[in-house]
């Protein structure tokens, strides 16, 4: 684990891909947390430009995704939830990449106020642990439906919460991970 001031570092086992742990100043009324410092991340080597900001609400057992936007309008993602609690995914779709094909699966909720950083060329998806489930984004492309794309959610052996989720109609659409051709090639840092 490395620290700046703001935000304690997790290194993920896919490069590029990293957990921060912000600090939490908690008091007699709640809880402050900031989610953002512009030198912080600067610092720490992470996308500062973000030019979209979003968030989704699900109910217990969806799962949304796998879900990327390929090139030219591939994204940097910084997620983390607002409410509740979900089982986060990331599958690693960079050609060349040492954990190409492999995943890593996060808890990631409101209490412990975990973020993702998720870099360009990982599929990102979650299911929700909780009642209810608030995921926030920050992202540094905008939304591109002509980019935007997925891969099945149970074409690799993520050990998913659930064994029949809620999902989308297009996210039951989505290739398999085994005949998506990937665009996506690794550069290391
Ligand atoms: C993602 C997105 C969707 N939409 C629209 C399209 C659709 O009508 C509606 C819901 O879209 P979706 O079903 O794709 O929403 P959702 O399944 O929540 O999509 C999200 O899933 C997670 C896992 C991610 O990683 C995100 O980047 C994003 O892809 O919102 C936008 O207008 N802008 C956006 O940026």
């Amino acid at each position: 684990m490395s620290a700046c001031a703001l935000f304690k570092i997790n290194q993920s086992s896919i490069p590029g891909c990293v957990e921060l742990l912000p600090n939490r100043f908690q008091d007699h009324r709640g809880a402050f947390v900031k989610t953002f410092h512009e030198p912080s991340f600067a610092k720490l080597g992470l996308e500062t430009n973000y030019a979209e900001e979003f968030y989704s609400v699900s109910a217990l057992g969806v799962i949304r995704g796998l879900h990327f936007q390929h090139p030219p309008d591939d994204q940097v993602k910084l997620i983390y939830c607002a409410y509740g609690k979900v089982q986060d995914a990331v599958v690693d779709l960079r050609r060349g990449s040492p954990t190409y094909g492999h995943y890593q699966v996060f808890e990631i909720s409101a209490e412990t106020g975990n973020m993702l950083y998720i870099p360009s060329g990982l599929a990102h998806g979650f299911c929700t642990l909780s009642e209810q489930a608030t995921m926030m984004y920050k992202v540094s492309k905008t939304y591109s439906p002509a980019c935007d794309s997925g891969i099945r959610w149970d074409s690799l052996d993520i050990p998913w919460a659930t064994e029949r989720p809620i999902l989308s109609e297009r996210d039951q659409t989505h290739p398999p991970f085994q005949n998506y051709r990937s665009p996506f090639v690794y550069r290391p840092a």
